[in-house]
């Protein structure tokens, strides 16, 4: 993949998509799809993003039994993505068989499942307060990282910020996919843990997840330069 950054197509419909990434001639950029596009379009955008050659993150964050999760991931493999998740907090048994309905799904090549530990729109107060979690945000996200590598899944989405601890206990290879990531200029939103493409590159971050400071930008293509910028000048 030329660059390690899926654009979040956070969109309502596919028409708004590619009006997007044509106006802005994004052609080919790694992209993310998540709920939002993926349940009102299904696998068209999917079949449109791979004919004009988009590298694709699926997004669905799947979180229920097992014996669903795997016959989800089954069909899910059909559409020849090259990344998809689930949350880490489904466990292990869960997490297996994500991993082995991707498997039994997959003709060529099995897309990479990682997991998302403690989402980045959270905080320490929304664990503690609400979710009544004794744990810091570093120690919950290392914890569940390594239930994800003991479930045999090839990496997890965290923040920016717990990447160098991650890479010490689960190892360089373990992958981490980042959102959260903001220009210096650009809108928190409802994310709380965030950090700038520098400082994810700084700690070790294998792929970032950017949407809203590209796509709500007055100039999206002059700040994919720039995290692109950012990014190759850490
Ligand atoms: O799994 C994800 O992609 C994800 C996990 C997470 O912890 N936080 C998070 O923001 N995301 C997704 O990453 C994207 C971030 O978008 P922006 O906040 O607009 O950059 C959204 O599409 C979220 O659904």
């Amino acid at each position: 993949m030329d660059q390690p950054f899926f654009l979040a197509l956070d969109f309502r419909t596919a028409e708004d998509v590619k009006s997007f990434i044509e106006k802005h001639d994004l052609y080919g950029v790694p992209v993310k799809v998540g709920m939002e596009l993926f349940y009102r379009e299904g696998r068209e955008i999917i079949d449109w993003l791979k004919e004009h050659d988009h590298p694709i993150f699926l997004d669905l964050k799947l979180h229920d039994i097992p014996t669903t999760v795997e016959k989800a991931m089954y069909n899910l493999a059909h559409l020849g993505i090259d990344i998809v998740n689930v949350h880490a907090s489904g466990g292990s048994e869960m997490m297996k068989a994500a991993k082995r309905g991707l498997e039994a799904g997959t003709n060529g090549k099995v897309p990479k499942l990682i997991a998302v530990t403690v989402l980045t729109s959270m905080d320490q107060s929304t664990l503690q307060e609400e979710l009544q979690i004794k744990q810091s945000v570093d120690q919950a996200v290392t914890r569940l990282a390594l239930l994800t590598k003991n479930s045999g899944v090839d990496g997890v989405v965290c923040s920016a910020h717990e990447v160098p601890l991650i890479k010490q206990t689960c190892g360089d290879d373990f992958l981490t996919v980042t959102p959260g990531i903001r220009l210096s200029d650009s809108k928190q939103n409802d994310q709380k843990r965030v950090a700038t493409p520098q400082l994810a590159k700084q700690n070790g971050a294998d792929y970032l997840v950017i949407g809203r400071s590209i796509t709500q930008a007055e100039n999206p293509k002059a700040n994919y330069q720039r995290v692109r910028k950012e990014w190759n000048h850490a």
